[in-house]
Formats: C-alpha cells, sequence, structure tokens
C-alpha cells in the first residue's frame, strides 16, 4: 500500500511536477465505513482539477485528507511541502468582525506575513479585496453583503494563506446561477495570475467542465476514481455553451450510469483494498 517516496515526489513524463498526489488513499470511518478505496489522483502544478461524484462517495472526505483535518486509513498522501488553503460552501466568517478583520486574521496566522504590522496587514487585506472585486468594502460586517459576496470575502481569506494549492468543497454550491458564472470568472483569473493547483469539488457537471483542465469522476461510495475527462475546450468558456453542454451531457450519462450501479449493489465485505 505504500509507494516510496522517490516516486511519489519525481517530476511527471510530461514535464509537469504534482502538487498534490494520492496514492492508493483509503479511509475507513469507525469500524466499518470505507468512505474511500485505493484512490490515486494528482493534481499538476497549475492545474485546475475538478472532481465529481455522488452525495456520499467521499469527495469531502478526500478535500479534508489532503488539507490535513484528517488522517488516511491506508496510503500516501504528498503536498510537496506547499501551503495549502481550503474553502468550503459556508464562508464561515467571524460575523463580530469586520471584512477587512476578516482578512488580517488569516494574514496574522500565516507564518510569511507574522512579522508584519496591523497597518501592512489592513493594506494587504484592502488589495486582497481588490482582488475579489471588493475594494472599499472592508469595513461592512459579513451580514451586510450578499451570499455571493461574503464567498469573495472568504475567497479572499484564503489567498490571505498565500497558498499554492487551493481545495474548494462546492464553494458556490448556494449562490444564484448568475453569481456563479461571475465567481467563475474571478476565480479563473485568480488561478492563472497566481499559478495556483486547485482541487475542486462540485456537484454540478457544467461548472466543472467550465473550470477545470480535468473532471475527475469518482464511484459512488466506497470512492474511487472511475473515469477521468481531460477538457481541453479554450478558456474563458461559458457555461450555457454548446461546447461545455455537449461535454457535460457525456459525463452526466457516464454519472448516471455510476449511480444506477449503486442502485443495485452486488453485496461484497467491507474492507481496505477488498477484491471488487
Ligand atoms: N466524520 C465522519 N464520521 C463517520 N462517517 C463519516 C464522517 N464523514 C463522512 N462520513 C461518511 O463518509 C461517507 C462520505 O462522506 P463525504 O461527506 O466525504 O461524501 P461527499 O461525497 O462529500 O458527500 P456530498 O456530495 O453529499 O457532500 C458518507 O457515507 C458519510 O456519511
Amino acid at each position: 500500500m505504500t509507494a516510496p517516496i522517490q516516486e511519489l515526489r519525481s517530476s511527471r513524463a510530461d514535464g509537469r511536477e504534482p502538487a498534490v498526489r494520492l496514492d492508493a488513499v483509503s479511509k475507513v470511518y469507525g469500524r466499518e465505513l470505507l468512505a474511500l478505496d485505493r484512490v490515486t489522483l494528482s493534481v499538476d502544478r497549475g492545474e485546475f482539477v475538478c472532481l465529481l461524484g455522488a452525495s456520499g462517495c467521499g469527495k469531502s472526505t478526500l478535500l479534508n485528507l489532503v488539507a490535513g483535518l484528517d488522517r488516511a486509513t491506508a496510503g500516501q498522501i504528498d503536498t510537496q511541502g506547499g501551503r495549502i488553503a481550503m474553502m468550503f460552501q459556508e464562508p464561515a466568517l467571524f460575523p463580530w468582525l469586520t471584512v477587512s478583520a476578516n482578512i488580517e486574521l488569516a494574514l496574522r496566522v500565516t507564518s510569511s506575513a507574522r512579522s508584519t504590522t496591523k497597518k501592512e496587514r489592513r493594506a494587504r487585506a484592502a488589495e486582497l479585496l481588490e482582488t475579489v472585486h471588493l475594494g472599499g468594502l472592508g469595513a461592512k460586517r459579513p451580514h451586510e453583503l450578499s451570499g455571493g459576496m461574503r464567498q469573495r470575502v472568504a475567497l479572499a481569506r484564503a489567498l490571505a494563506q498565500d497558498a499554492d494549492v487551493l481545495l474548494m468543497d462546492e464553494p458556490f454550491g448556494a449562490l444564484d446561477a448568475m453569481t456563479r458564472d461571475l465567481l467563475h470568472d474571478e476565480l479563473e483569473r485568480i488561478w492563472r495570475e497566481r499559478e495556483l493547483s486547485v482541487l475542486f469539488v462540485t456537484h454540478n457537471v457544467r461548472e466543472a467542465v467550465r473550470l477545470g483542465d480535468r473532471v475527475v469522476l469518482l464511484s459512488s461510495r466506497p470512492g474511487t476514481v472511475i473515469e477521468e475527462f481531460p477538457v481541453t475546450l479554450q478558456r474563458p468558456r461559458r457555461t450555457d455553451s454548446g461546447e461545455v453542454a455537449e461535454l457535460a451531457a457525456g459525463i452526466t450519462d457516464r454519472l448516471r450510469e455510476e449511480v444506477l450501479r449503486h442502485a443495485r449493489p452486488a453485496r461484497r465485505p467491507v474492507g481496505v483494498g477488498g477484491e471488487k
């Protein structure tokens, strides 16, 4: 189950370095709930990878493991020593702090920024708010902002952590379609400017095709990679374009097939690395 470290660290034949690599990662909750089963997956430096799968297939579990919030039961996860930031569906801002103070707090706990003064952190927070198109709103409290604006603040806070890898767990799932489209454009711009590596979980197949360099499909629980779809459509893409819809339809068919297969499960013993 354990892969040699050298192999995990080596660059790939196509010259791209992985920023995140999972090798045969399994996760069992409690005594017998197998959530992930030998997942092998990588995100290259500067790559945008979208993760799709039926509800409960272990997508959030996978992100939590990569973020180091939980431990894998088996397998290897290598993040190459990169700094990781995570964003969730809920922005989870401190309601009693101003927007600026929420970001300044993230700047304070980021090791490279520990030596900065309060004035410098405030200036940096203002810059980050400009980056997410919220310039001048630093004095507001989170409840004074719309859902989309709050998610922008959460994005600015993630950027404040100076991350190399951004893990995103359905960050736009609760937003209306128009706001989501705007945030797609902004995220794409920021991803390119900062050369981030992104692992983005969504239920929305079109969103995955709109954003991803690659869409990775997980099986129903226990989650394992069943198919990967490279997305070579020219950027910027539109969620409502024919090309995006066409590719999304193919992926949706595959996903539906998987969900139906799971609805008629063949009984098999639960266990890490059991025969399929
Ligand atoms: N802390 C936990 N303890 C026990 N079981 C858990 C825990 N977290 C998740 N699970 C279980 O592991 C499985 C995978 O959950 P997870 O939340 O990772 O799936 P998901 O694909 O993100 O789901 P969704 O798409 O609905 O958000 C589910 O069966 C869930 O009930």
